[in-house]
């Protein structure tokens, strides 16, 4: 996260909220026979989703393009998704979740991989908004989002310096 950057942290008690909020959307779309989950960032959602809504079959496509430093790289495919999940329509009745899109790189080549499959994240930047079908907020593109899984409890220092 650079200086310039808003920061908008989100509890456990919120993430899982807004993947049920996701859930009940994702309701009124399907049905679905299979969730494919991006990981890693997609397999706490995509265990919410699936449980609300009953789905049984889930597959990942494994892709990774950010490090430690919160900067993208080159988006690399780790694992593919299987043949029997994409299925002859190229991911008809899938359910592809993430946990949010950004720039929209990870998106569109997982669009690239199955183009008739539902694609639905719980937070979108306006870069990567047109790549989802279905998400749940919206936050500026100069905000970074920090998921539960990545933090902890810290002291926050005072909005006003002193003491
Ligand atoms: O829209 P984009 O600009 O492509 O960014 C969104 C992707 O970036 C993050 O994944 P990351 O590559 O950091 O890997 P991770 O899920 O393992 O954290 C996030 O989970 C999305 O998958
Ligand atoms: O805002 C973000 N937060 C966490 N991971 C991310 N990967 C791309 N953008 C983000
Ligand atoms: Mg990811």
């Amino acid at each position: 996260m650079s200086e310039s950057q808003k920061a908008f942290p989100v509890s456990w008690d919120q993430f899982h909220r807004d993947a049920r909020a996701l859930a009940w959307r994702l309701h009124g779309e399907g049905p679905f026979d299979a969730v494919v989950c991006v990981t890693r960032g997609g397999l706490v959602p995509a265990a919410i989703v699936a449980r609300e809504l009953g789905i049984r079959i889930i597959e990942t496509v494994c892709i990774s393009s950010y490090g430690h430093d919160n900067k993208q790289g080159a988006l690399q495919v780790l694992k593919g998704i299987a043949k029997e999940v994409e299925g002859d329509a190229k991911g008809k009745r899938v359910l592809v979740v993430d946990d949010l899109v950004d720039t929209g790189a990870t998106a569109r080549l997982v669009r690239d991989m199955l183009p008739a499959a539902h694609f639905a994240t719980v937070y979108a930047k306006p870069q990567g908004r047109p790549m989802v079908d279905t998400f749940i907020t919206e936050v500026s593109q100069d905000t970074w989002i920090f998921f539960p899984w990545d933090t902890g409890l810290a002291f926050q220092p005072p909005i006003r310096p002193g003491d």
